[in-house]
């Protein structure tokens, strides 16, 4: 591990102890929250500039490919971020071990509409497969939920697979009648693949097909 002089947060992590997580419609059994997580060794907190060395990246390809990052491309990335003020990475960590064990992304977008609001989108979820089962993805997923609504957002979206409706469902998302059709086009496959996946994915029969799903905060 090397060692660090200071340690950086990608936001300020006292926001997330004023999360009142009994507006959340999910049920936690027994009640956890992000300022008490359920035990002494499981911290809630923003993504940290030193979480290089923590599995981080690791964590992120239980979820997706990674590719080989250095240090100095996380760096840059965590400062960009940073600068924007719109990036909210919120990971759990195992203290015991020093260990990103679940994360999720909060991006507020900014708007023109709504008289110049902003929107939340729910990005990158996972937890650590050997963790998985004993409520930190609902966790981590009504920590950034109920952090959108805190930070001013109107609504806040995610794309996911099928299969994982239902579990978003149960954390207040909904999948709104005819507006919930996710798309994509990739650009960083071959022309052919592009052009087979310029397409809407939605009635795919494979349990890859993905959909939109939303929560809205009252206003
Ligand atoms: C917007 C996005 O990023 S979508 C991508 C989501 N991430 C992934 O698919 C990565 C791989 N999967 C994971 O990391 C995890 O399985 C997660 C994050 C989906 C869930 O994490 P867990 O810690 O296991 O969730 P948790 O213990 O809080 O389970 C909550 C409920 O959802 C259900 N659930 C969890 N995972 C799944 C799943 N893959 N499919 C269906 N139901 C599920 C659980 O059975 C549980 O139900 P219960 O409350 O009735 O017992």
């Amino acid at each position: 591990m090397v060692q660090y002089v200071q340690e950086t947060y990608l936001y300020d992590p006292n926001v997330l102890l004023k999360l009142d997580f009994h507006r959340s419609p999910a049920k936690f059994q027994p009640f956890i929250s992000a300022a008490n997580p359920g035990e002494s060794w499981l911290k809630v907190r923003p993504l940290k500039d030193t979480d290089y060395d923590r599995g981080f990246l690791q964590l992120l390809s239980q979820l997706t490919e990674v590719g080989n990052v250095s240090r100095t491309q996380f760096l840059t990335r965590f400062s960009q971020m940073k600068a924007s003020g719109d990036y909210f990475v919120t990971v759990i960590e195992d203290t015991r071990k020093g260990e990103i064990i679940g994360a999720a992304s909060l991006i507020v977008e900014r708007k023109f509409i709504h008289n110049c609001s902003v929107r939340g989108r729910l990005e990158d979820v996972v937890v650590n497969d050997t963790y998985r089962g004993k409520q930190l993805g609902k966790l981590i997923v009504v920590t950034v939920s109920l952090l959108a609504e805190e930070l001013g957002c109107y609504k806040m979206s995610l794309d996911c697979k099928d299969k994982l409706i239902k579990f978003y469902e149960t954390l207040g998302y909904v999948l709104i009648p005819g507006n919930s059709n996710s798309m994509t086009i990739r650009y960083d496959e071959d022309p052919a693949a592009l052009k087979r996946n310029a397409t809407s994915i939605i009635g795919a029969s494979s349990g890859d097909a993905c959909q939109t799903v939303s929560l809205e905060f009252a206003s």
